[in-house]
């Protein structure tokens, strides 16, 4: 196997016209992996640091320099030798060199793209797609696109309190039909909002992003778009929501539609939701620290829909542990960039997976144009994955990552479709 010969990063631009991190590792037998890191708005507060400069210079003090500049300083030439297969060591030797519980010193972003960047070149030098190589022989099923097509919270400038409300076309054969599924109700909502005067701006992942008389109805506009759009809700076509809830958790309490409302009001309130809507998840419907709230919420419905938690795991296998433990939810939002290394999500997926919790793989609010995610969704097979609208090329390039996946497959691909949620009975 290949030994790691140079390391490089630089600064480059996501899709919110923010800097960020992108790092280049090259193998001693001419293979290169590069990665771009991404970066979150409505970010947990136990996630791992992401170091920006913060002085009143470039870029209003969101530049990485800082971060760029610790992986060639303080990384590369530790990691040099190594060889690049090593994933589990070289992540525990940049650990070892950053010393901090939050990955504080180097910077999550700093010891992410390098983590990343080894696994692609290991994956190039080895001669396999990076699928295959995380995922070994068994990486067959393609995931369900969680397509968030309207925005709200932190995402957009509207008046939605939920963040994210997606479809997932659970009905569809194959991965690739389940895009054009999603890409057609699109393009449907597009037209259902303009008939009726709405915006049709977009949020920060490609939704639309209107300001609505409440937040269900963000949901009877997208019912009406997936009729208009010639396909069943229920069936072809599920529901589910990011509700973000850590945003507007202030002073104990949600303020949610415009008055304070206690954890009790709130679950009431999704069960009501998921009788009306036919609802298969949704994400942090409680705030990061309402463990109690998490675990009454999934007593009542957990045996009905799937209840992930983001904010309030942030891909920490500690804090899944505890999850596991106080039933606190039964699904964990997996982002790289929470817990900062490849072989942490790997070890979050497999405790999670291991204690009948599922998983959804899933991009930030601020990307690049960078796929890994499409390849460790099937790698680990989640049969889940969140990356935005079917739309803006910071979003799509993963999805079309997962088309290219599903041909390379060929027979052997399998969609995870209404299997991806065995807890959800369509009607
Ligand atoms: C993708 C999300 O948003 P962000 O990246 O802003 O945390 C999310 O909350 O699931
Ligand atoms: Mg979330």
């Amino acid at each position: 196997m290949a030994t790691i010969e140079a390391i490089v990063a630089r600064e480059i631009l996501d899709s919110r016209g923010n800097p960020t991190v992108e790092v280049e590792v090259g193998l001693d037998d001419g293979t290169i992996g590069r990665a771009a890191v991404p970066s979150g708005a409505s970010t947990g507060a136990f996630e791992a640091i992401e170091l920006r400069d913060g002085d009143k210079g470039r870029y209003l003090g969101k530049g990485v320099e800082k971060a760029v500049s610790n992986v060639e300083d303080k990384i590369a030439d530790e990691l040099l030798g190594y060889e690049a297969s090593e994933q589990r060591l070289i992540d525990e030797k940049m650990l070892d060199i950053d010393g901090s519980s939050d990955k504080s010193e180097l910077g999550a972003n700093a010891i992410l793209g390098v983590s990343l960047a080894v696994a692609k070149a290991a994956a190039q030098s080895a001669e396999l797609p990076l699928f295959r190589y995380l995922g070994g022989p068994n990486a067959h099923l393609l995931p369900v696109p969680m397509m968030n097509i309207l925005n709200g919270g932190a995402h957009a400038d509207s008046n939605v309190d939920v963040q994210e409300f997606m479809i997932a076309p659970i009905g569809a054969p194959s991965f690739r039909e389940a895009l054009r599924t999603g890409a057609e109700v699109y393009h449907a909502l597009k037209s259902v909002l303009k008939k009726k005067g709405l915006s049709t701006g977009l949020g920060d992942e490609g939704g639309f992003a209107p300001s609505l008389p409440s937040n269900a109805s963000a949901l009877d506009l997208i019912a009406e778009a997936v009729q208009a759009a010639g396909f069943a809700l229920g069936t072809d076509i599920v529901l589910a929501m990011d509700v973000a809830a850590t945003e507007f958790h202030k002073d104990g309490a949600y303020v949610f539609e415009g008055s304070p409302k206690s954890t009790e009001e709130m679950i009431n309130y999704y069960a009501k939701l998921a009788e009306t809507y036919p609802i298969v998840s949704i994400e942090d419907p409680l705030s990061e620290e309402d463990w109690a709230g998490w675990s009454a919420m999934t007593a009542q419905l957990g045996s009905k829909i799937q209840i992930v938690g983001d904010d309030l795991f942030v891909t920490n296998p500690t804090r899944i542990g505890r999850g596991i433990a106080e039933s606190a939810a039964n699904a964990v939002l997996v982002k790289v960039n929470q817990i900062g290394s490849l072989t942490e999500t790997l070890d979050a997926v497999d405790l999670a997976h291991r204690s009948g919790f599922r998983t959804m793989m899933s991009h930030r609010s601020g990307e690049t144009e960078d796929v890994t995610i499409a390849d460790l969704a099937v790698a680990v097979g989640s049969g889940q994955i969140k990356t935005g609208a079917p739309a803006r090329s910071d979003r799509v390039a993963k999805y079309n990552q997962l088309l290219r996946i599903e041909e390379e497959l060929g027979s052997a691909a399998r969609y995870a479709g209404a299997g991806a949620f065995p807890r959800y009975r369509t009607a």
